[in-house]
């Protein structure tokens, strides 16, 4: 156990403190960098300058340095710092740093990879270390992530290197323990959390109070500003002191974060340290991107996992069906290389486990876009390969950006549909250096006949492989740029078949006719009904699988069924709106409230009619609407259907009757054979035992017609008495004759 510290060792290093937080201002405020200015523009200081305080009013520059030591830090933090193996500064801690430590609002963006999180560690504990935060002065700093693996990366890494402060620090993510974080909320100084929890805890935990906040951070700053954490984030902010120093980190700057920007950052400095290069990603990373037609990707995938067994290999898929259809089937297949999976509908604890394993071992991980953004797999993922194409060049980024981590090489391959063609115009618009190949086609092995006959042997399988199908097509359908995604020309029958899938699993809202080119017939339910130009989506110029300018357009959608009579009037009622238009059901509204009989009926030329009104029309006039014999008709083939309905359900009833006797039956049975058992296991003689076969045997009866048994033993027992009174009576007989 520690020895006490006395009192005088106290006041002693409560003086220090002091001390050396005076000297950090004044170390600070001396060699301010001027705002707006870019310190990696400065040339970097000497190796052997002299460090803080040079004479009484005399100070170390600290904007341009390259090493954690020569900036205004804490002993404790360059101690932490120095212990966890930080030494030199990235460009983007070289850039922020010194104008993070002066107080100013920041605005980063840095590729991915670069050392943004100790980018915003370093001042959070700074600036609560110069503010002598307490435990009794409660929440200091947030630190906001988009995901719960991010956010307890980052809780790692300040335990790390802020392990000599004496600050208080907690993780509030979804999926841990809410009740108990509850009661330890109030006495935390920094919290690290995802938006949604953070929410809660402000909303429902008596007495939680932000109203000193000091420091605001927003890792992913683009992700945790989009539409999904929109309502959150606003609602944490609003609650949030404006006097506070603002961090946004990111490793694409987006407009959306700018917005935020505008709201509540104080003259940010716009930091991006990969501007010149334009490139959001390492020149460390080799960037391939190969065509692949939809029915082989999973070929591929597989080829290139056998191709790589020493590796380890981050695989993207678009949904969690996927991923466990991949990963099961793959499993089941052995390739020779341990396979996990990860997607957002796993348990955190789950995640965090397959995540720790991921980086132990070579091993191949397939995943959602769940771990996209911001893990860090200690520098030690050796490729990425994005199986299905990622929503935008965004998330290409943040996807390679799990390779290739600090001064790390690493390798990321992109798979294409001949459709997605635009996304490698997309990048190369960004300047990301992507090398387009062929894939070599020699070498690929074809999985799909080996998947149908898994899922023949695995029926739990089957219906993996179909969600999967249908989350996939639905997935495009659902991406909002049609230019790279367009599910028109997705072969829907040629990638069912590559899951092993017997048949193509029906999509509702696809109007399969007209995506197949091989059948070409008109939709039954589609009459050509004229389209606006300007509703035709436009053609792309580029694209592989081209159509000719004079198909017609396609017709996505399965439209409200019309019959013979109405369709000329369909077509009439919505003459120039587009096909689209036409299929959206009209929600029918029901007034449960009216009173009976008030139904408004109009007569033929739009006028309203009293209720019943055209009922009564047609018991008393001549031109009935309904054709009395038809509906005669009818009602005689319903009644003949019914009765044949109802013998079918007396047989079926009957049938299962017996089943059911017949079960219950057994259950005596057993129920019997195991008293009768027990009663063996009883002091049973020989005899005895023998005398209760014989009687058993007479009782209990094991075929299913057990009343024919029944029957035709008594008749035996019967003939035999029969036959020995015979005997008897010839036996007197005789004897009365001699
Ligand atoms: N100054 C440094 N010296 C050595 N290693 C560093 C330094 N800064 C960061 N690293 C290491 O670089 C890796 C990436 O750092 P970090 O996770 O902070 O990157 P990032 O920019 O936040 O990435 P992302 O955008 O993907 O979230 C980590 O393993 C981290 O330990």
């Amino acid at each position: 156990m520690k020895k006490p510290k006395s009192k005088q060792f106290r006041l002693q290093s409560r003086n220090t403190e002091v001390q050396e937080i005076e000297l950090l201002e004044k170390w600070i405020l001396f060699g301010k960098p001027e705002s707006g200015s870019n310190p990696l523009s400065l040339p970097p200081l000497p190796a052997k300058s002299p460090i803080g305080r040079i004479d009484e009013n005399t100070y170390s520059q600290y904007a341009g340095c390259t090493k954690f030591q020569q900036l205004p830090l804490s002993k404790n933090l360059k101690d932490g710092l120095r212990q966890s193996g930080f030494k030199d500064m990235t460009n983007i801690q070289r850039a922020s740093l010194p104008h993070a430590l002066c107080g100013r609002d920041i605005l980063g963006a840095a590729k991915t990879g670069s050392g943004k999180t100790l980018a915003f560690i370093i001042p959070v504990l700074e600036k609560l270390y110069k503010a002598r935060w307490g435990l009794e002065d409660g929440v200091g700093s947030i630190i906001m992530s988009p995901t719960r693996e991010l956010a307890d990366q980052i809780f790692g890494v300040l335990k790390s290197v802020g392990k000599h402060h004496g600050f208080s620090a907690g993780l509030l993510i979804g999926g841990h323990e809410y009740d108990e974080e509850k009661d330890r909320v109030n006495r935390m100084n920094i919290l690290i959390c995802t938006p949604g929890r953070l929410l809660k805890h402000m909303d429902t935990t008596p007495n939680f109070d932000c109203s000193q906040l000091q420091v605001l951070v927003l890792d992913e700053a683009d992700r945790i500003l989009d539409a999904g954490f929109k309502k959150e984030v606003n609602a944490i902010i609003s609650q949030l002191p404006k006097h506070r120093q603002t961090l946004l980190f990111s490793a694409t700057q987006t407009k959306s974060v700018k917005d935020l920007a505008r709201l509540s950052l104080k003259d940010p400095e716009y930091i991006a340290v990969d501007e010149e290069s334009i490139a959001a990603t390492p020149n460390r990373l080799q960037q391939k991107v190969i065509l692949v037609p939809l029915d082989q990707k999973l070929d591929m995938l597989w080829s290139f996992i056998k191709a790589h067994l020493n590796s380890r290999i981050l695989v993207f898929l678009s949904s969690c069906k996927q991923v466990r259809f991949v990963h099961e089937a793959f499993k089941k297949l052995r390739p020779g290389i341990p396979l996990k999976c990860m997607h957002g509908r796993m348990k955190q604890v789950k995640r965090m486990f397959i995540l720790q394993q991921f980086v132990e071992q070579t091993s191949v991980l397939f995943s959602t876009d769940v771990s996209s953004r911001g893990l860090d797999f200690n520098k030690g993922v050796d490729w990425v390969v994005q199986v299905d194409c990622p929503d935008d060049v965004a998330s290409y980024i943040h996807r390679v950006g799990r390779t290739a981590r600090y001064d790390s090489i690493g390798r990321s391959v992109l798979f294409l549909l001949p459709s997605e063609m635009k996304m490698l115009d997309r990048l190369q618009e960004k300047k990301i250096p992507v090398q387009f190949d062929k894939p070599n086609t020699k070498r690929l092995q074809s999985v799909s006949g080996l998947l149908a006959a898994l899922l023949a042997k695995y029926t739990d399988l089957q219906p993996l492989a179909q969600r999967a199908f249908k989350t996939y097509v639905k997935s495009i359908y659902k991406q909002k740029d049609k230019e790279i995604f367009d599910v028109t020309k997705l072969p829907i029958d040629e990638f069912s078949a590559s899951l092993g899938l017997p048949m193509t699993p029906q999509l509702r809202y696809l109007n399969r006719k007209s995506i197949d080119k091989n059948t070409p017939e008109e939709p039954i339910l589609a009459p050509q009904i004229p389209v606006k130009k300007e509703f035709i989506r436009p053609k792309q110029s580029n694209d592989l699988l081209e159509e000719s300018e004079d198909e017609e357009p396609l017709d996505l959608f399965h439209k409200k069924e019309i019959t013979d009579g109405d369709e000329g009037k369909a077509i009439e009622a919505n003459d120039n709106l587009p096909t689209t238009r036409l299929l959206k059901k009209k929600k029918l509204k029901i007034n449960v409230h009216r009173p009976v009989g008030t139904r408004v009926v109009f007569d033929e030329e739009g006028n309203t009619l009293p209720p019943l009104a055209r009922l009564a029309d047609i018991s008393t006039t001549d031109s009935a609407l309904l054709d009395k014999s038809k509906v005669l008709d009818r009602f005689a083939k319903l009644r003949e259907e019914m009765k044949t309905r109802d013998l079918e359900d007396k047989v079926l009833d009957r049938k299962r009757r017996k089943e059911k006797r017949i079960k219950e039956k057994e259950k005596h049975k057993r129920a019997r054979n195991e008293e009768d058992e027990e009663e063996d296991d009883d002091d049973f003689s020989g005899s005895d035992k023998d005398l209760k076969k014989v009687k058993r045997s007479k009782v209990y009866f094991n075929s299913d017609s057990e009343d024919e048994m029944r029957d035709k033993v008594a008749l035996k027992t019967d003939e035999i008495s029969l036959a020995e009174q015979e005997e008897l009576a010839l036996k007197l007989l005789s004897s009365l004759n001699s």
